[in-house]
């Protein structure tokens, strides 16, 4: 039986480079519990801006990149050296900054490029050889799972309206009309999302000011990102700045850095 959603903790920061330092260190200190706990961090990353605001964790003290598992929350079904790919971005703005091991970097497959159901089952399957047996629960439990939020409030590749948003049982979706360029992606859904332990989205600057009111502040008009609520002990935090939170009314937490 799922739990209450705890509520989102919401942090503002007047700069950028305040939001990137307080997002490294949050992320370095749940790479640090999930490792002493299970000996290894499991992480999803989107596309977007995110992978730029990682860059404070890059010389950070105290990580331990082989213990790193990193998974897609989404991707675009292009080839992974093509310029809209979320992995060739997190190449190039991150993995290559870091010693990660190639293995435990998990792309999709390009052999079905032109299959999206086979590449989305490829996918679960990835997913699915990592988490069972292991995370055992009906879905897969990320130790965090990185999100960006789009003008229209979507999240990962769920767009409001869509039918996807009420898939109850697969890990992986695909979707074919993403009304984001480009239009064949494939997604976790939402319960994948909604299982993490921790979930953060990053959303920055004056054009996520109107959406970002509307989901915390009316999570009832149901946006995509409004339906991110980790069940049952799950954590959902959102790294902000004050230019996107400016007509926000949800209460601010200050952010402590962790020992
Ligand atoms: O691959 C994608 O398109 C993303 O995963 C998508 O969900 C993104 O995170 C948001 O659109 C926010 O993008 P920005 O951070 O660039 O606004």
């Amino acid at each position: 039986m799922l739990g209450q959603a705890h509520q989102p903790i919401l942090y503002s920061f007047s700069t950028t480079d305040q939001l990137v330092d307080a997002l490294a260190k949050f992320v370095v200190k749940v790479q640090k519990d999930a490792i002493d706990k299970k000996g290894r961090f499991t992480l999803a990353l989107s596309g977007g801006s995110l992978p730029k605001q990682l860059k404070g964790i890059v010389g950070h003290e105290g990580i331990k990149w082989d213990k790193w598992h990193v998974y897609y929350a989404d991707e675009r079904v292009v080839p992974l050296d093509h310029p809209d790919s979320n992995h060739n971005l997190c190449q190039t703005e991150f993995y290559s900054k870091t010693s990660i091991p190639a293995g435990n970097i998990h792309p999709i497959n390009t052999e079905y490029l032109d299959d999206l159901e086979e590449l989305a089952d490829d996918y679960e399957q990835q997913l699915i050889t990592q988490f069972a047996a292991k995370d055992s629960a009906r879905f897969p439990i990320f130790d965090l799972i990185l999100l960006g939020m789009g003008p229209d409030g979507h999240t990962a590749s769920l767009f409001p309206g869509h039918e996807l948003l009420q898939e109850g049982d697969r890990w992986i979706a695909y979707i074919e009309d993403s009304p984001k360029p480009p239009p064949k992606r494939i997604t976790m859904t939402l319960p994948v999302l909604n299982h993490a332990a921790k979930v953060a989205f990053v959303a920055a600057g004056e054009g996520k000011q109107d959406t970002l009111h509307t989901v915390l502040d009316k999570p009832e008009e149901g946006l995509p990102s409004s339906r991110i609520k980790p069940v049952p002990s799950g954590q959902l935090y959102w790294f902000t700045d004050d230019a996107a939170t400016k007509k926000t009314e949800y209460p601010r937490s200050e952010f402590h850095p962790p020992a």
